[in-house]
């Protein structure tokens, strides 16, 4: 199965260095996620896994190597076209969901879609639609401040998810949550994004989050190691 080519494959990065100074953050780091694939990513705390999600999320450049994304380099893109493949091809989920305040559930949904300059209604039917898939039809006019942790994370997935990217970059999407809710927030997640052919890169303390995925890479003192199918 190894040597066969992937025409499905949407992210693939080689050989990835990024530094921070004189700090190595990741070294010669190779992945790649296919359509609809889970990709989880362990390791200790200040093993490089964020500065990895970051790199391969066009957020930070690597010094070296290069990310593709459906066979075009990162690299090659000027800022404005990598921030519209942010907006509009990638989706994020962080551990605190990190909701606009001000808005209510059913507009931070429609956040995205909004922000790719879809009209107000259309962009509102699609997050009702979205919120109402993980179980939070009824919460659409509330704001964060009035609902749990756990809908506050149902909605973050909810956005990430909204205008069908091709890849979620999602980082301890479930940290700030306790255990009983953080398996049912990721299995929706994980159902939801699945479903509609989402490849996820899942960063995760967890092993038992990371044994809901696809496939796992351990990360220790910046080097990446794939372990195989899962
Ligand atoms: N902005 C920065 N400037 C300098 N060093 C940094 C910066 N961000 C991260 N580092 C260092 O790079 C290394 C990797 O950090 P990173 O945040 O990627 O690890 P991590 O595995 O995601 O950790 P955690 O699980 O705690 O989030 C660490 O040694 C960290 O101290």
């Amino acid at each position: 199965m190894g040597e066969a080519i992937s025409t499905s494959e949407v992210l693939t990065a080689t050989g990835i260095d990024l530094s921070y100074g004189e700090q190595l953050a990741v070294s010669d780091a190779h992945l790649s996620i296919s359509r609809g694939e889970v990709a989880a990513i362990t390791g200790q705390s200040g093993s490089g896994k964020s500065s990895l999600l970051y790199c391969l999320a066009g957020v930070l450049p690597p010094a070296r190597g290069q990310v593709r994304f459906e066979g075009q380099s990162l690299g090659d893109l000027t800022d404005d076209e990598i921030s519209e493949l942010r907006r509009e091809r990638f989706g994020f989920v962080f551990q605190y969901g990190e909701l606009l305040p001000e808005l209510t559930i059913e507009e931070n949904t429609a956040l995205p879609l909004r922000l790719a300059g879809q009209r107000k209604r259309p962009a509102l039917a699609a997050a009702g639609e979205v919120l109402s898939r993980l179980g939070l039809g009824e919460l659409r006019e509330r704001r964060p401040s009035q609902v749990s942790g756990g809908q506050n994370q149902r909605v973050a997935v909810a956005r990430a998810l909204v205008h069908r990217p091709a890849v979620v970059f999602a980082d301890e999407p479930t940290g700030s949550l306790d255990s009983a809710n953080a398996s049912a927030v990721l299995k929706e997640f994980l159902g939801l994004a699945r479903s509609q052919g989402t490849a996820v890169i899942l960063v995760t303390h967890d092993p038992t989050v990371a044994a809901q995925a696809d496939s796992h890479y351990t990360m220790s003192d910046g080097v990446l190691t794939p372990q195989g199918a899962v």
